[in-house]
């Protein structure tokens, strides 16, 4: 079956027909999205194996985003969240995307980085010298901890070595840069760091202390581009207000913040669906995103092209992996992959960064035209009908009240609720 990543009226589905819908169009057989079903999902025997003290499970909504061309391939995407509107706003960019080819992306190797950092230096520039010396050594000491990475074509690559001031005193840091292939990687080089960390103290002439991953991944970075249609978009004084949105993140913090949480929303729902560390790849992209002068500012950047269409760009670090964490444990995670199709660690990074920009670009254009309001709040309406007391078969009148009134809010709601139920009893 070919994949297009399009779905002609899931939304109008069942759930259980949308589990059997993307299935099919995924090509998959509908057994290996079965733990989609929360009946065949994580059970409490697996979550008790996961964290400490477990007295439960927390239930997340998942939705699978639909219109997803990535490097000309259609793919659906898993997303993990509690927020409204969030499926339905990558859905639709991925949708707008299409005219001009849907999403190209690329990635860096794998690279991340380990530090050891070293106190009680008499002479950090020239401890930070020998350690260079010492670079195969170290190295080799390295590799030797995980020969199985080795085997898969990744290991350390190179051993970087900084000086860091501190009010505390002056640090010699060195950075063990290492190839993890298809994992996250923190358990593998953490390991890694600690096994040279004794030597490599002795050679720089201090005394370790850490020895931990950094989550400032920038040498593990992907990126994700598409043009969005000038004409799909309503003409070019709609690109002209995208491009003014745009460039109001780049200048100002107070909007970076935001625009960035627009990107997170996709990046951050797709990593948890994967079971992969959210933490770690929330904090790889805010540090991302301070420029070199030190400045927080957007992660994305929205230009004119030539045409007058949006020419949209996102590159971030993007540390998720295949093998490792909750990847291979979850039975939803598991599920995740297959939906997805991905074989290794970075079409899974890149297909994440197409989502974020994704995501960013339908709020961006919803702010930048009619505001946020009209489409966030008509899907929110569904949780203040819940909230309000509305039954299953109740939510969707309330809903269309709330819509049609333009007023989502709690206290109408209990109004509609009470007008629908008076209603019934009448008739
Ligand atoms: C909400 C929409 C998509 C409506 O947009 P619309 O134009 O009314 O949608 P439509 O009914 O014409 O459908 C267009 C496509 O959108 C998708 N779609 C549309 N509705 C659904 C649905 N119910 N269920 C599933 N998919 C849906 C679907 O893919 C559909 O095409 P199809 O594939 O069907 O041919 C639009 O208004 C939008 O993109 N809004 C942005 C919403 C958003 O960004 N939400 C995130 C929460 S707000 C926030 O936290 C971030 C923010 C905003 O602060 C970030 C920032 O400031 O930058
Ligand atoms: N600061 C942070 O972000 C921190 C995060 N973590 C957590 O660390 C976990 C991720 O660590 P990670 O190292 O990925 O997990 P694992 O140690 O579970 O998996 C990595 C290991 O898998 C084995 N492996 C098998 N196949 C492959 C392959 N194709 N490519 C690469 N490795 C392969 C390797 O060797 P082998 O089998 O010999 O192990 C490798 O060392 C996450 O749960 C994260 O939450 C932990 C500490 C800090």
């Amino acid at each position: 079956m070919s994949r297009t990543g399009r779905i002609q009226g899931l939304r109008d589905l069942s759930v259980e027909a949308r589990r059997t819908a993307v299935a099919e169009a995924a090509g998959v057989d509908p057994g290996a999205v079965a733990a989609f079903d929360p009946a065949h999902g994580l059970g409490t025997v697996q979550a008790d194996h996961m964290i400490e003290n477990v007295t439960g499970i927390l239930g997340v909504p998942l939705g699978v985003a639909t219109n997803f061309v990535v490097n000309g391939a259609g793919v659906l995407v898993p997303m993990a969240t509690e927020e409204a509107s969030v499926v339905a706003a990558a859905s639709n960019a991925a949708k707008i995307a299409r005219a001009h080819g849907g999403f190209t992306t690329s990635s860096t190797e794998p690279i991340m980085q380990a530090q050891i950092q070293i106190v009680g230096v008499a002479d950090p520039e020239a401890g930070r010298v020998r350690l260079l010396e010492a670079r195969d050594e170290l190295i080799a000491l390295a590799n030797a901890q995980d020969p199985k990475l080795v085997e898969f074509g990744g290991g350390v690559r190179d051993l970087a070595v900084r000086i860091v001031p501190s009010r505390a005193g002056t640090y010699v840091v060195a950075h063990l840069q290492v190839d993890v292939r298809d994992a996250m990687g923190a358990n593998a080089v953490n390991t890694m760091a600690e096994a040279v960390a004794a030597r490599a103290a002795e050679i720089a002439g201090g005394t370790s202390l850490l020895r931990i991953l950094t989550n400032k991944a920038d040498l593990r970075l992907s990126r994700a581009r598409a043009v969005f249609d000038a004409g799909a978009l309503g003409g070019a004084e709609v690109v002209d207000n995208i491009i003014h949105a745009a460039a109001l993140a780049e200048s100002d913090p107070y909007r970076a913040a935001t625009h960035n949480k627009g990107i997170m929303n996709g990046i951050s729902a797709v990593v948890l669906a994967t079971g992969n560390d959210t933490r770690a790849v929330e904090a790889g992209a805010h540090s991302h995103a301070v420029s070199p002068a030190g400045r927080y500012t957007s992660l994305s950047r929205f230009e004119k092209d030539l045409d007058g269409n949006v020419a949209a760009t996102l590159e971030l670090p993007m540390p998720v992996g295949l093998v490792g964490g909750a990847t291979k444990v979850h039975p939803v995670a598991q599920a995740a992959i297959t939906l997805l199709g991905v074989r290794a660690a970075a079409e899974l990074a890149e297909i994440i960064t197409a989502v974020g920009l994704a995501q960013n670009f339908a709020a961006v254009r919803a702010l930048a035209t009619e505001g946020i309001q009209r489409g966030h709040m008509s899907l929110h309406a569904r949780n203040i009908a819940t909230t309000a007391g509305a039954t299953a078969e109740e939510v969707p009148a309330v809903v269309a009240r709330l819509v049609a009134d333009k007023r989502v809010h709690a206290d109408h709601a209990e109004r509609v609720l009470a007008d629908l139920r008076a209603t019934r009893t009448r008739s």
